[in-house]
């Protein structure tokens, strides 16, 4: 625990002397590939929180080789995203060579693909270093679509983050998708009973069942949030109180009353105090981005975000 400092680690306005350019440059970066890709904003988001929760917001989940953290299977959708980072990191080089930290490119582009899709936007503190290690297995204790309601608040807890951030935070899965295979045990034998997850809505279960076809290609990938999948919006939040929600850890979010309060509580129907979704996503990322961060001596600031310096020589 000694290789990264606390919450303090980070500030904004980091790079203002040494890369004012920076915010600018990731944005349009984002920008140019996000309109030809909608995999791009939800790509991103979902690979900064995957990079905060495994060795802390190091870009870890950017080192390339054999058996790092991107070759694991809950990275195995977002390889494609990488290059986004890589193509901004190499417009940084040219304006500001060897000043910015990949870590800081993830924290910046996802914050602008919640913008892009329609979200509120944040002030981002910088100022993350990049880490020197990545290991697919340490990808083992992110949360999986089939933890409890206990282990979800557990795993978020480990990294400092309590109930109502786990709550915001998920509310990620306003965009994007997931593939079927996270899916198809709902839909046809749920927990070897021969019969459908009973907490899927009657009409929204043929709907499902049509995307996902018994014994089809666990690669297809379906919306996350039913009809507003491109949308940074509350609907997520509406579709879990209708039990639409796609993943079983999101439908528990509206069963177990330790997270319901906080979904009622975004539907505006909740008890005080009244929360905005659109804001406290911006406060929870902030939080979430100074999971274990690196400052000071510890780690580097790589030239390639694919690879460690050392690995250059
Ligand atoms: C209990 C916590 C969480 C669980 C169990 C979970 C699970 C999942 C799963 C299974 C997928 C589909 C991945 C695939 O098909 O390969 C997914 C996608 C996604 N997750 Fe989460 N997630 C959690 C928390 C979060 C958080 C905190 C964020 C961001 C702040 C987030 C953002 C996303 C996004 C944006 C996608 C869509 C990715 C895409 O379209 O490429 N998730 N999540
Ligand atoms: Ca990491
Ligand atoms: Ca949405």
């Amino acid at each position: 625990q000694d290789n990264w400092c606390g919450k303090q680690g980070t500030r904004v306005g980091f790079y203002k002397a040494t890369c004012p350019k920076v915010e600018h440059i990731v944005r349009k970066t984002v920008i140019g590939y996000a309109k030809n890709d909608p995999t791009v904003a939800p790509g991103l988001l979902n690979m900064f929180f995957h990079d905060c929760f495994v060795n802390g917001c190091d870009a870890s989940i950017l080192l390339d080789g054999p058996s790092t953290e991107l070759t694991a299977p809950p990275n195995s959708h977002l390889r494609h995203i990488y290059k986004v980072i890589g193509i901004a990191k190499l417009m940084l080089e040219r304006s500001c060579r060897g000043v910015v930290s990949c870590a800081d490119i993830l924290a910046l582009a996802a914050r602008d693909s919640v913008v892009l899709t329609g979200g509120r936007s944040w002030k981002v503190p910088l100022g993350r270093r990049d880490g020197l290690v990545s290991r697919a297995s340490d990808t083992a204790n992110l949360p999986s679509f089939t933890d409890s309601i206990t282990v979800q608040i557990k795993k978020f807890a480990d990294k400092g983050l309590n109930t109502q951030d786990l709550v915001t935070l998920v509310g990620g899965h306003t965009i994007g998708t997931t593939g079927c295979a996270s899916v198809n045990y709902r839909l046809y034998n749920f927990n070897n009973t021969n019969q459908p997850d009973p907490d899927i809505n009657q009409a929204f279960l043929p709907q499902l069942r049509a995307l996902c076809p018994n014994g089809g290609d666990g690669l297809r990938r379906v919306a996350l949030d039913t009809g507003s999948n491109d949308s940074f919006d509350n609907s997520y939040y509406e579709n879990l109180k209708n039990e639409r929600g796609v993943l079983e850890s999101d439908a528990m979010l509206w069963k177990d009353q330790r997270t319901h309060k906080f979904v009622k509580v975004f539907l505006g129907t909740g008890e005080k105090p009244r929360l905005r979704f659109n804001k406290e996503f911006g406060r929870a990322m902030v939080k979430m981005g100074n999971i274990e961060v690196k400052t000071g001596s510890h780690g580097e600031i790589r030239k390639l975000c694919g690879r460690t310096n050392s690995e250059l020589h």
